[in-house]
């Protein structure tokens, strides 16, 4: 069903190279996997030039919930009909102001459906942070969550900061995950919470702020563990 879906809007496929890629470290042990590598507009190529903190997110959860379409309306600031299915991976660069700082998020949006399951712990290796995405307008996709949850905690990586986000949320008449539930499973297990809408932008932007900064009060002081760098996205492209 997924495989007919096509991405409609050109300029932002003008961004989007495909590529098959041998990863070193992690992906080597399972061959060779295909990726995209997105890196934005040029606003946010400009803004990712300059000094920056970087890190690293991976999305996860149901396929279609909406996860690659949150990271392309962050990096365009608009909606783009998006309809291809990620196989693998798709690697997002989006940069942006976070109080006065710039940050480099640099993300590991992986496949939803369950042939790529396997991959997950390889992207979420050495994460700072990881989005799991629901639709609100499908319990299914809320029920997995908690599998999502559970997994990643599994993979030895106790300091990431983990958001739980409903997407879809402009489809308000259709929403069949109450709101209140999600939340509380949130706040229980030390989750952020947000509804978004990939459509309208709602929220999307404040996912990433938000994931900011909860790991500078994570890590307070000087960024130890977080890496600052003056690259341009040329050199920090996933390509080479
Ligand atoms: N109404 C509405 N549709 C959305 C929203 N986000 C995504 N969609 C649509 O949902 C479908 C799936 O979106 P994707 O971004 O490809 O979902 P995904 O989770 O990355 O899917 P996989 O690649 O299969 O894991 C597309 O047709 C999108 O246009 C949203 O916030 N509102």
């Amino acid at each position: 069903m997924h495989d007919t879906r096509r991405m409609t809007q050109t300029d932002t496929k003008s961004h989007l190279l495909k590529i098959p890629v041998r990863t070193s470290q992690a992906a080597a042990s399972v061959g060779e996997l295909f990726f995209n590598c997105s890196t934005g507009t040029n606003q946010n190529r400009r803004a990712s030039t300059s000094m920056a903190v970087v890190y690293k997110v991976i999305t996860v959860g149901s396929p279609s919930v909406g996860k690659s379409s949150i990271c392309i309306h962050a990096m365009n600031n608009k909606n783009v009909e998006w309809n291809e299915v990620t196989v693998g991976a798709t690697f997002f660069v989006l940069a942006l102001e976070v109080d006065g700082v710039p940050v480099k998020f640099e993300i590991w949006d992986t496949g939803g459906q369950e042939r790529f399951q396997s991959l997950v712990p390889l992207y979420y290796r050495n994460a700072h942070a990881a989005i799991v995405v629901y639709n609100v307008t499908d319990k299914n996709t809320f029920d997995k969550v908690d599998y999502w949850v559970q997994e990643l905690r599994k993979y030895d990586n106790t300091n990431a900061v983990m958001a739980l986000v409903g997407n879809k949320a402009d489809l308000k008449s259709e929403q069949v995950v109450n709101t209140r539930e999600a939340r509380k499973y949130a706040e229980s297990n030390g989750l952020i919470f947000l509804e978004t809408s990939a459509k309208t932008g709602i929220n999307v932007k404040n996912i990433f702020i938000a994931i900011a900064r909860d790991i500078k009060n994570k890590t307070p002081g000087p960024p130890a563990d977080r890496v600052l760098q003056k690259k341009t996205l040329q050199q920090t492209s996933c390509c080479h």
